[in-house]
């Protein structure tokens, strides 16, 4: 499908706006274990330009963005966002589309943009002004036709995934970030949907002086000529860096011309994936080449980080005192020892050529002479220029009045996140909990409970199965939705770990409208179920029915918060289904109605089984408030029937009492007892998966 490109005017609907800032990395270097997958990779993107970098698969693409967007700490290396090195407050002016689609499958594409404004544009912008934007970038990116298409997943399936792919980049323009990263954007594109949309990122990158870094693989011809710059890798090393336009040049000066009307794209990517001596032809071609980066924030900062020859231009014509010359690698941690000694023979060779360890400040007025722009057009010339934040913020206008809510630690308050995601929750959530096949699961169950405990009369001789009715309706939804709550973090946690890395919202906020969210939900259920079986096996009075509906309800939030912590801690779904089939094992064993006769030295365990507590309270409850249990007619169990039960008429009359009930099954707490100790172990376990959540498995 082909794309329209929309001309892009972001005050027209109200965007904040964001300074404009240059990325640049030096002498980058990530090892994994002992694999180096990175080697003192540098390069640059300035506001307005579209940086790409290519390279064969594997050649470290992905690993060096992840390394510019913070997701990464390099072995080795600096990394510059402005100018200043890259931090957590660059979080929220950078983007980062990832390679991999990932969103809330049963949303819709529009309900997935309106609650990524939202969350992540500042509350100084109204509920209308964030509508606005939605549609502005729906329109931008040409899915209007498919806003109201859920996003769908493989077997349920929705957008295409040329419409997925530019929902992900949609999501992420809607913030108007100074920086975007986008891994390969335009792969499972077409080629005319891919070109349009490169040409919108160039527009945009253009137009509102944006920093647009992608990876591409294999471009067209007119896709690789809309990108400004280029890096090229070669296993984790530069082959080329400058102005994409000098490429084939570049590699025709290394000996490697290009065949007439070839694609320049296939004809690079073709020699760095060939012969070795080709790939260290091209590897030193870089090195020694007119492309150096060494020099790309000179200006930005007011301290010289300079090669040897641009050191001496400066001393030479600004006559300046000192200069103290970085690389970038004696500042850094390098705990990898392979890089590590890379790392540190480039600046013991760099030391023995270049001894003068020196400082100088830089007169900023200084920047604006002859020699200075002499420095700098030289540099532009050769694809090493450095960049003046200042001057493309004056050309834009925005140097002075931008809305730097980025600067802020959250784009919107607790009270807007909390009410944003518990609608979202809500959202997600139903279809899963209320689905047609768990609706008709409760409803069979509970016809088929009423049916076998059908009227029950309330005698010694059927007390056994109103307690199997309670044993079995706490322990069944027990399962039912621990094992719910178990899933639910799994099946989110892509979803979260990516808003988090980007920095939408507080982990509190997100489980607290996760708690309050899914409540409704995980009650309907359980109350149908309920009210079903219940009223079938006999409905004493209101009062017992609400008390023991209670106590179910109880009984499965508490149920609920153990999922909940297993999903939390266990990333690996099968370890969690193990634990917690472990745990409800137990639970169950020392629920008081399998076992009551439980070894001395084994009674303490049942203390831990908190559906124990709620079976126990679902016996007072109906034992006390519900209709008295006749004692039987003869070979009454119970003392007190025996005493009283002489004659067949005294024993009907008489029934048995609620203590020698629940004496039965060990000693009891009182009803007050038990409710006070499940909610403090809800409450605890809770906490502990809230604690759980915000400090293990951090997004970076
Ligand atoms: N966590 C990791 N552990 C071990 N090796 C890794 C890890 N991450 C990346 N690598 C390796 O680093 C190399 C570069 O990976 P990266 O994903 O950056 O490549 P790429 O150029 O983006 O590839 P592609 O184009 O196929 O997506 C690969 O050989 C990969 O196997």
């Amino acid at each position: 499908m082909m794309l329209t490109v929309h001309p892009i005017s972001i005050v027209s609907v109200g965007w904040p706006r964001r300074r404009p800032l240059t990325v640049v990395f030096k002498d980058v270097s990530l090892a994994i274990g002992k694999t180096t997958i990175l080697s003192r990779v540098g390069g640059s993107c300035r506001p307005g330009e579209v940086l790409a970098i290519m390279g064969p698969s594997g050649s470290g693409k992905t690993s060096l963005l992840n390394a510019i967007s913070g997701r990464v700490k390099p072995s080795c290396g600096t990394i510059t966002i402005g100018g200043a090195p890259l931090n957590k407050r660059h979080k929220r002016q950078i983007c980062y589309v990832l390679q991999e689609d990932i969103f809330f499958a049963n949303l819709t594409l529009r309900q997935t943009l309106m609650y990524t404004a939202l969350l992540r544009l500042p509350d100084s912008m109204t509920h209308h002004e964030k509508t606005k934007l939605v549609d502005h970038v729906l329109h931008l990116l040409h899915l209007q036709h498919c806003q109201h298409t859920r996003i769908g997943e493989v077997m349920n399936r929705g957008l295409s995934g040329g419409e997925k792919k530019r929902t992900n980049i949609a999501c992420e323009l809607l913030t108007n970030p100074s920086i975007m990263l986008l891994d390969e954007p335009t792969s499972g594109l077409d080629s005319s949907t891919a070109l349009s949309l490169m040409s919108t990122l160039k527009q945009f990158a253009e137009k509102e002086h944006k920093t647009v870094i992608v990876t591409l693989h294999q471009p067209s011809s007119q896709i690789f000529y809309k990108v400004d710059r280029l890096l090229l890798l070669c296993n984790g090393q530069n082959a080329y860096f400058g102005d994409t336009r000098k490429v084939v040049e570049h590699f025709a000066n290394l000996g490697l011309p290009i065949a007439p009307h070839y694609n320049p794209a296939d004809f690079i990517l073709e020699q760095v994936k060939g012969p070795p001596e080709i790939q260290e032809r091209l590897i030193q071609g870089a090195a020694e080449g007119p492309q150096r980066i060494n020099n790309f924030n000179l200006p930005e900062s007011m301290k010289l980080q300079t090669s040897p020859s641009i050191h001496s231009l400066y001393s030479k014509y600004l006559s300046l005192p000192s200069v103290h010359v970085t690389t970038g690698v004696e500042n850094s941690q390098c705990p990898w020892d392979g890089v590590c000694t890379t790392c540190q023979h480039h600046f013991q060779e760099y030391n023995r050529t270049c001894p003068t360890d020196v400082s100088v400040t830089i007169d900023v007025d200084k920047k604006e002479s002859p020699i200075y722009n002499k420095i700098v057009g030289e540099e532009e010339d050769s694809g090493r220029s450095s960049w003046s934040e200042e001057t493309v913020s004056e050309a834009s206008g925005s140097s002075s009045t931008c809305e730097e809510y980025s600067d802020l630690q959250w784009p919107t308050s607790f009270f807007t996140q909390f009410k944003v995601l518990t609608r979202r929750n809500f959202c997600v959530a139903r279809p899963i909990i209320l689905s047609w096949l768990n609706g008709a699961q409760t409803v069979i169950l509970a016809v088929i409970a009423g049916l076998l405990w059908y009227q029950a009369p309330r005698t010694e001789e059927t007390l056994q199965d109103i307690q199997g009715w309670m044993f079995f309706s706490t322990h069944y939804w027990m399962l039912f939705i621990l094992f719910a709550a178990l899933q639910s973090f799994p099946a989110e946690r892509e979803v979260i770990t990516k808003e988090r890395a980007s920095g939408s919202y507080r982990v509190s906020a997100y489980y607290l409208a996760k708690m309050v969210g899914e409540l409704p939900l995980t009650f309907t259920l359980p109350t149908i179920y309920f009210f079903i079986s219940y009223t079938m096996m006999g409905w004493d009075n209101c009062f017992t029915g609400l008390m023991l509906l209670f106590m179910l309800l109880l009984n499965t939030l508490v149920a609920q918060s153990v999922g909940l912590l297993i999903g939390a801690v266990c990333y690996d779904l099968q370890v969690g289904i193990t634990i917690a089939a472990i745990f409800t094992l137990f639970t169950q064993l020392f629920g008081g109605y399998l076992a009551n006769r439980i070894p001395p030295w084994l009674e303490w365990a049942k203390y831990l089984s908190m559906v124990h507590y709620a079976f126990q309270n679902m016996n007072i409850i109906q034992f006390v408030y519900g209709t008295k249990i006749s004692c039987s007619r003869e070979n009454s169990r119970f003392s007190s029937c025996v005493e009283f039960g002489r004659s067949e008429e005294e024993s009907q009359s008489h029934s048995i009492p609620v203590e020698e009930i629940l004496a039965e099954r060990g000693e009891p707490l009182s009803l007050w007892m038990n409710t006070t100790i499940l909610i403090i172990f809800m409450v605890m376990v809770r906490l502990l998966t809230y604690i759980m959540l915000r400090f293990m498995h951090r997004p970076k």
